[in-house]
C-alpha cells in the first residue's frame, strides 16, 4: 500500500511551480499582480476523519477548519472557500452538515463561492473536500526554522485526542474534550499577527512530534521537544493525567489544530505580547538546533521517540 508521504513524493517531480512551495508546506502560494494568495485544499472522510454518528453540523464545521487551519498556518486572511460535497441519501444530514458549514465560514469571513455535488454510490463512506484561499503580507514556510530558535506551540494539546475517545465511548470526560474534537478553532488571528515575527510556521493537524519532524526536515535543522513543556488543559489531565504517557499521548494524538512556529529568542517579547493581546496561550516545545531529525527529552534527559510520532494516512 502506498504511504502519504511516498505518493506526495512522486507528485513532486511535477509539482515545478514556485507555488508549490516543493509540496512541502501547509499550503500553496500563488504571487499575482503584487499579492500573495494562499490556497489550501483538505479532504475529510467518514470513519477517518470523523464518526458517523457525529452531529453533521460538526463535520461541516470541521471542513472548513481544517483549511481555515493552513490559512492561519501562513498568516493568511480567508478571502473565499469551494466545496466538494457528496450527498448523502438524507436530506435532513445534508442540511445540518450546511448549517454547520456555513456557521464556520460565516464567523471566519471566508464565503463559499463554488464547488461541485454528487450522488455517491448507497454505503460509501460519506466524504467532503475544500479548497480555502486567502490573502498573506509575510508567509512564513515550514522551511525557516534555524538553529537557536525557540520552537512553540499555541494552546493545549490531545484535547481532540481525548475528545475523539470520548466520541467513541472508550473514555469518559467533560464537553470541553468532546468540544475540542467536534468544534476546533482555527488561529487565524494568532497566526496573522505572528507571521512577521516567526522563522517557520504550520499547523498541528497530525501531532506535535510528526509535524515538528516535518518543520525539521523542511528547514533542513534538528528539534528537540521538551515533554514536559507539552502544554496540557485541566480538562486533559483529569481524565489522562499528567504522566509521561499522558504528554506522549497529547503530543501525537493530532486534530488538535493549533499553530506551531518557531522563533529567534530576540522575538519573545513580541511574541508573548500578541499572544496575550489576543487571550491566547502560547508554550515554548522545544529547541531548533544544528542537524537532522526530532529528538524528545524529558527534564533536559533524552527520551527515545514513540513508534508512532502522529497521523499519517
Ligand atoms: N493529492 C495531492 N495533490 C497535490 N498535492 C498534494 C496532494 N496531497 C498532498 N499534497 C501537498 O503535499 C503537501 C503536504 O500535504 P499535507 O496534507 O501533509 O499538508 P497539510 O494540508 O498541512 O496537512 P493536513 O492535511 O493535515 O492539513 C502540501 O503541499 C499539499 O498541498
Ligand atoms: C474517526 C476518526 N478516527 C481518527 C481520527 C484522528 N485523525 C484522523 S485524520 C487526522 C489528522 C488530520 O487529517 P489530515 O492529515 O487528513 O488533514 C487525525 C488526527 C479522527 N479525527 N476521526
Ligand atoms: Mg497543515
Amino acid at each position: 500500500m502506498t504511504s502519504e508521504s511516498a505518493f506526495i513524493d512522486k507528485l513532486r517531480a511535477f509539482a515545478t511551480h514556485p507555488a508549490a512551495r516543493g509540496l512541502t508546506d501547509d499550503a500553496a502560494t500563488l504571487t499575482h499582480a503584487g499579492r500573495t494568495i494562499v490556497l489550501t485544499h483538505d479532504t475529510i472522510v467518514e470513519n477517518v476523519h470523523f464518526l458517523p454518528g457525529d452531529p453533521p453540523e460538526d463535520i461541516g464545521w470541521k471542513l472548513a477548519v481544517a483549511n481555515l487551519s493552513d490559512l492561519a498556518a501562513k498568516g493568511a486572511k480567508p478571502i473565499a472557500s469551494l466545496m466538494a460535497y457528496s450527498l448523502s441519501g438524507d436530506g435532513d444530514w445534508d442540511a445540518r452538515f450546511a448549517a454547520g458549514l456555513g456557521e464556520a465560514l460565516t464567523r471566519y469571513g471566508c464565503p463559499l463561492i463554488g464547488g461541485d455535488t454528487v450522488r455517491v454510490p448507497e454505503g460509501s463512506a460519506r466524504h467532503f473536500g475544500m479548497t480555502a484561499i486567502g490573502e498573506a503580507e509575510f508567509v512564513p514556510g515550514r522551511d525557516g526554522a534555524s538553529p537557536g530558535d525557540d520552537l512553540w506551540v499555541s494552546g493545549t494539546l490531545g484535547d481532540a485526542g481525548a475528545g475523539l475517545a470520548i466520541a467513541k465511548g472508550e473514555l469518559e470526560g467533560p464537553k470541553e474534550l468532546l468540544q475540542a474534537y467536534r468544534r476546533p478553532v482555527p488561529q487565524l488571528e494568532l497566526g496573522q499577527k505572528l507571521a512577521p515575527l516567526v522563522s517557520a510556521m504550520m499547523d498541528v493537524s497530525d501531532g506535535l512530534l510528526i509535524d515538528a519532524g516535518r518543520m525539521a526536515e523542511a528547514s533542513n535543522v534538528a528539534i528537540a521537544i521538551e515533554s514536559i513543556d507539552v502544554p496540557l488543559s485541566s480538562a486533559f489531565v483529569g481524565v489522562r493525567g499528567d504522566t509521561r504517557e499522558a504528554s506522549i499521548e497529547a503530543a501525537t494524538a493530532g486534530d488538535d489544530y493549533e499553530l506551531l512556529f518557531a522563533a529567534p529568542p530576540r522575538s519573545r517579547r513580541q511574541i508573548e505580547t500578541v499572544a496575550e493581546g489576543l487571550d491566547a496561550h502560547i508554550q515554548c516545545v522545544g529547541l531548533v538546533e544544528a542537524g537532522k531529525g526530532l529528538s524528545l527529552q524529558e527534564g533536559g534527559r533524552p527520551l527515545p521517540l514513540p513508534e508512532t510520532l502522529g497521523w499519517e494516512h
